[in-house]
């Protein structure tokens, strides 16, 4: 038996359909057209992965990209004073700051001057606070596209055994509270976590967010769990340009897992579509509109 390989560049393209569609129906009827503004400081590799599919699906889903790439050694100062202007600007709803950001800038003081309302990252304490409250909230990208495959596999979580391997603000934190809302029992792991793969063996759904490649065997999991695998990892290649592996070692988990996402063609298609999701619905509540159908 194999698993079943969870499609997220089906199920990705499918969300971007139906946002496509929305963005056509509040331009028609409210004369908006969602915006989303993405700041790249400097040129980490693992960023420009997301950012160049990022600009073109803004696109072609009906909505304004705008793309601020900023010099390594730009000043704090110049980086929110760009924050204060697109926290202004009418045609923005969405601001993005690509992380990680250089060393001499203060991620903490940037991510906190991003206007909540437009921080469709869901980074802001406001929103990660109401996230952990229980609150509607803008969620982060990357946990909501986890939940949504999660979901084709499983439409109810209900009092499954989940693991999430890694606790970042970025992915395992708000994955968590996502899933404490759908109902799953949520184990947290981390860098200081004892014998993973016992704590793997219990689980029905397995999250693995750690940065490091194939790291998650395949004799760490329960037979017939969901994996999840969120890693990106560029492994250079001789010659050729970087290969990119995930967190799982996909050829030994997928002989003893229900279902499996893929990398690439995961989680990540799942990010970006996600990120236009929380755009158009930053764009919908800013307007003063009801929330949009997706
Ligand atoms: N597909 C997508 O759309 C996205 C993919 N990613 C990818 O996901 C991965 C994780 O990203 P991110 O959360 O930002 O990374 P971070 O580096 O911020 O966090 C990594 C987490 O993994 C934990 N960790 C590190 N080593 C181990 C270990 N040996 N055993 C158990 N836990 C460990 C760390 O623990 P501790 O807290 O103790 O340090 C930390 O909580 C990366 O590969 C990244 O590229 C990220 C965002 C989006
Ligand atoms: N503020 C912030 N928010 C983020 O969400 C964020 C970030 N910073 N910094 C970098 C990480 C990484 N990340 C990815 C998203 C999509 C793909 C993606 O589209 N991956 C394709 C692969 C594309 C290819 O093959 O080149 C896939 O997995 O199929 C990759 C990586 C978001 N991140």
């Amino acid at each position: 038996m194999t698993a079943r390989i969870i499609d997220g560049k089906a199920i990705a393209a499918e969300l971007r359909a139906r946002v496509a569609a929305e963005v056509i129906r509040v331009k028609q009827d409210h004369a908006l057209t969602p915006g989303l503004a993405v700041v790249l400081v400097g040129n980490d590799p693992a960023s420009e992965v997301y950012v160049r599919s990022k600009h073109t699906q803004t696109q072609a889903a009906g909505m304004a990209s705008f793309e601020h790439k900023l010099p390594a050694d730009v000043s704090q100062a110049d980086l929110l004073a760009l924050i204060a202007r697109l926290n202004r600007d009418p045609l923005v709803h969405g601001i993005l700051v690509q992380l990680p950001l250089p060393k001499s800038l203060h991620t903490e003081t940037i991510i906190h001057a991003i206007d909540p309302a437009k921080d469709v990252d869901g980074l802001h304490p406001h929103n990660a606070g109401r996230l952990a409250g229980g609150l509607a909230a803008l969620s982060p990208c990357t946990p909501l596209g986890c939940i949504i495959l999660t979901k084709s596999v499983h439409p109810s979580l209900e009092g499954m055994n989940a693991i999430v391997i890694g606790r970042s603000n970025l992915v395992g934190r708000p994955l968590v509270q996502l899933l404490l809302n759908e109902n799953a029992t949520v184990t947290i792991a981390h860098s200081r976590s004892r014998d993973l793969a016992k704590l793997c063996a219990q689980a029905d759904l397995v999250y693995a967010a750690v940065g490091k490649p194939e790291m998650v065997r395949g004799d760490w999991l329960k037979p017939g769990a969901t994996v999840i695998d969120v890693g990106i990892n560029r492994i250079p290649v001789e010659g050729g340009k970087p290969k990119l592996v995930g967190d799982v070692a996909f050829q030994e988990a997928v002989k003893v897992a229900g279902a499996i996402t893929p990398v690439p063609g995961g989680v990540g298609q799942m990010t970006v579509a996600c990120l236009l999701v929380n755009t158009l619905r930053a764009a919908c509540a800013i307007h003063g509109l009801p929330a949009p159908a997706v």
